[in-house]
């Protein structure tokens, strides 16, 4: 439930499963409807929408063609999209009583018999954290992912129950936060806030990060409409561009996300963004994760730059040593306030918006 944020503002689709305090005053700026998964914007229809290829991204006269801002039907068709299931069942007897219970077959332990597992790979494990409370959690194997390749989880319609331990970001928000003010000159943040001491551990899923897919004629849209606007504290850009093999999605939660839209930019940050694919759309979701233990009341925060989970990006925005501040500046950069040792002096800028 969102208690207090759903006071203000619109829920358009389902609401989480746990309760997202909201602790400042202040308005929630253009933040109009909460959705809990991303969505396209109204009148397009996954199959007229195109992810623009790579090579093809910095050619502007091609992107703002009449043919770019395609007509887009509201009609959603998956015909010709890749889907699949496992057979995996999710009852099962057990040995120590001989009943029936419901059981998620696809765990990380049985993988060779879940299809989806055995055909994509096994992300996630079990944390025995002895620190927490709640004693068993799925957490991403973060330090052995392969860069840049999405996570593939079990299809929302594969007939393992929703507490499969292959369906972790689809379940919703699982995690004590709270939206409240962060630094000055960034605006609200999102903290973990657990009601007792529990670290939230290395590899946990925090939320995704929810919002409109646009395609990059419709991006650059939004991000020449906001620069003419006045810009208030903390309510610059929320387009978070995904550059996958051939592929380049765009996700803007600004009018339309979830909590995912107030985690701020660190250069030193707590969470990570990794790309998973689940169900028949095979949608490519951004996913928001763990990157180390993080204490209560920690703010939760990723590197912009590090969106589709590779590095290469990150040093194309690293201030450039010697390089005067105005000319960064100049260049449509705005300065990072993370606070972090290890900061680059700017928020990343992407150039090709
Ligand atoms: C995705 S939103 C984050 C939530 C936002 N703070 C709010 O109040 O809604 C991104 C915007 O927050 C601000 N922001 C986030 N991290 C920042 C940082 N490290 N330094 C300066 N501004 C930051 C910028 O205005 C940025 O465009």
């Amino acid at each position: 439930m969102l208690r207090y944020l759903g006071r203000n503002i619109e829920v358009i689709s389902g609401l989480e499963p746990v309760s997202i305090p909201f602790e400042t005053q202040g308005n929630l700026g253009s933040f109009k409807a909460y959705i809990t998964d991303s969505i396209f914007p109204d009148e397009t229809s996954i199959s007229s929408y195109e992810p623009e290829e790579e090579d093809v991204r910095t050619d502007l006269s091609r992107s703002l063609s009449p043919e770019s801002s395609q007509n887009f039907s509201s009609e959603t068709e998956l015909e010709g999209t890749s889907s699949w299931l496992c057979s995996c069942i999710s009852k099962a007897t057990s040995e120590d009583d001989n009943q029936e219970h419901t059981i998620p077959l696809c765990t990380v332990k049985d993988y060779e018999s879940c299809d989806c597992v055995s055909s994509f790979g096994n992300f996630y494990s079990i944390s025995n954290d002895k620190s927490s409370s709640s004693s068993q959690r799925q957490v991403l194997q973060i330090d052995v992912l392969p860069e840049r390749l999405p996570l593939v989880e079990c299809s929302p319609s594969c007939p393992c129950y929703i507490h499969c331990t292959n369906k972790v970001t689809q379940r919703g928000v699982q995690i004590p936060v709270t939206i409240r003010r962060s630094r000055t000159g960034i605006g609200l943040g999102l903290f973990y806030t657990p009601s007792s001491g529990d670290i939230l551990p290395k590899g946990s899923f925090v939320s995704l990060y929810a919002g409109e897919y646009l395609t990059t004629f419709q991006a650059r849209l939004r991000w020449s409409e906001q620069e003419r606007k006045p810009q208030k504290e903390g309510e610059g850009n929320y387009i978070l561009s995904i550059r996958l093999p051939g592929e380049i999605w765009h996700i803007d939660p600004r009018y339309k996300g979830n909590i995912g839209r107030f985690l701020n930019h660190s250069c030193d940050p707590s969470c990570v963004i990794q790309i998973v694919r689940w169900g028949a759309d095979n949608l490519p979701r951004a996913a928001i994760f763990a990157k180390r233990d993080i204490t209560k009341d920690e703010e939760l925060t990723f590197d912009y730059a590090n969106a589709s989970g590779s590095s290469d990006f990150a040093s194309q925005t690293e201030m450039i040593p010697g390089e005067a501040d105005e000319d960064a500046s100049e260049k449509g950069r705005n300065q990072c306030l993370c606070g972090s040792f290890k900061c680059r002096g700017w928020m990343p800028f992407d150039e090709t918006l």
